[in-house]
């Protein structure tokens, strides 16, 4: 059976996927989530002409170097000066606060020096200095903050300052995960003679919650049809059921007999990658279901390339993931058949990123994997790279 292309793989697993509902959510559980709708500001800021410095309100007219004025009030942040500014006039203001009637310009007070109820003006003062104009900011009904935008805390303060103090955000995609092998055992466990830990269940439970998603741990099911069905079951509210391990073609490689059984479509297995070729990619009722290589970087870079997007289209997430390329900091062979992902150090040189591919690119060894920063993506039948040629980088961190 042909491998299908990475691109290909990814556009039919992405095509027709629908949002999550939306759900209202005060700004502090908001931050982090997808914003579901546009967002209008319900007020004009600064809702008045604001003094940006602390000093007086005047005309520049009056205030040339030497003349002096009388102080006839204050205004300040939160109570503004009721009256208005007239002629040989000034009103002591501070950041903030209102600029009365009459002024045209904020003195700064370095510039000054007081005299009791007279103020003396030492530098000259210019009209329209240091006073943020109505509206500065925004005004009332502009969309400053559109839909699938990511809410970071910029996003977050503007909201607030657009008087939103709860805001409609996707629901998160629920994602079970279920690791699949007799060998694995819990991390904290006594492993057997012939037992390992299991990695990839608390590894890709973290993936899943930084990338939006809400992990539901469906823990370690032993390579047992009726086990693995049985837990498969536990998770039957998720939008997405991850299976780890079990992809391949060995004679306990049973997530995918298991999936059959239960009633799976199967969309496609087995990708023109590595690490990662025999991802599964199929529909059990209304979940969608990815199985994963049971080798750790595989089933990580897997995740990185397949669920990651699969989530962020769930939240509808438009955000950019601008591309990033480098320079090799060593040549590399050419390319067989497969899309391969290496894992790779990068380093800044003279300002310019520089990246490092390891030796070793075995698809168990995590230490490599925590060590690299960076996949050098290394397209199908890529012909043999030197030093110094740019290459494109997919960035772990
Ligand atoms: N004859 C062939 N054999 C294999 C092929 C192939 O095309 N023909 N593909 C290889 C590739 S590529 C990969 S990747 C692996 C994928 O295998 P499975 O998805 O079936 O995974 P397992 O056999 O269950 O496990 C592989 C490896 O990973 C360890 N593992 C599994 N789950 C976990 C876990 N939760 N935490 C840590 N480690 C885990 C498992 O012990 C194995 O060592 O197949 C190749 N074989
Ligand atoms: O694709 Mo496997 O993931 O090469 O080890």
């Amino acid at each position: 059976m042909a491998l299908l292309p990475v691109a290909d793989a990814l556009e039919r697993l992405l095509s027709g996927v629908a949002p999550t509902e939306t759900e209202m959510l005060p700004l502090a559980q908001a931050a982090g989530r997808v914003l579901a709708d546009d967002i209008a500001a319900t007020r004009t800021q600064p809702p008045f002409a604001a003094s940006a410095m602390d000093g007086y309100a005047l005309r520049a007219a009056d205030a040339a170097a030497g003349a002096e004025l009388r102080v006839v009030g204050e205004s300040r942040a939160g109570e503004r000066f009721e009256g208005s500014v007239g002629v040989g006039e000034a009103v002591r203001i501070f950041t903030g606060a209102p600029v009365p009637a009459g002024a045209d310009t904020v003195l700064i007070q370095e510039n000054t020096e007081r005299r009791g109820d007279i103020v003396v003006v030492q530098e000259a003062a210019q009209a329209g200095r240091h006073i943020r104009a109505e509206g500065l900011d925004f005004a009332a009904g502009d969309i400053l903050l559109k839909a699938g935008r990511r809410l970071d805390p910029r996003a977050i303060a503007l909201a607030a300052a657009m008087n939103h103090a709860a805001l409609p955000v996707r629901r998160r995609p629920v994602v079970a995960l279920l690791s699949t092998g007799d060998e694995l055992v819990p991390a904290g466990a006594e492993p057997g003679p012939d037992q390992i830990v299991s990695s990839n269940g608390p590894g890709l439970t973290a993936f899943v919650g930084e990338a939006g998603g809400e992990p539901l741990d469906l823990g370690i099911a032993p390579d047992d049809m009726d086990a693995i069905e049985a837990a498969i079951r536990r998770g039957a509210g998720a939008d997405i059921l991850v299976l780890i391990g079990g992809a391949s073609v060995g004679d306990h490689d049973l997530a995918q007999g298991t999936l059959a059984r239960m009633g799976m479509t199967l969309d496609f297995w087995k990708i023109a990658m590595r690490p990662g070729k025999p991802l599964i990619v199929g529909r059990l009722g209304e979940q969608q279901v990815l199985g994963l290589p049971g080798n750790p970087v595989s089933a990580m870079v897997v995740a990185t390339l397949f669920l990651k997007p699969l989530i962020r289209a769930m939240l509808g997430d438009t955000s950019a993931t601008p591309p990033v390329t480098a320079r090799l900091g060593t040549a590399m062979p050419a390319n067989d058949g497969r899309q391969d992902y290496v894992r790779a150090r990068t380093e800044f040189k003279n300002g310019e990123r520089v990246v490092f591919p390891f030796s070793r690119q075995d698809s168990s060894m995590l230490g490599l994997l925590a060590a690299a920063d960076a996949l050098i993506v290394r397209p199908p039948l890529a012909e043999a790279a030197e030093e110094g040629t740019l290459v494109p980088l997919m960035p772990l961190d």
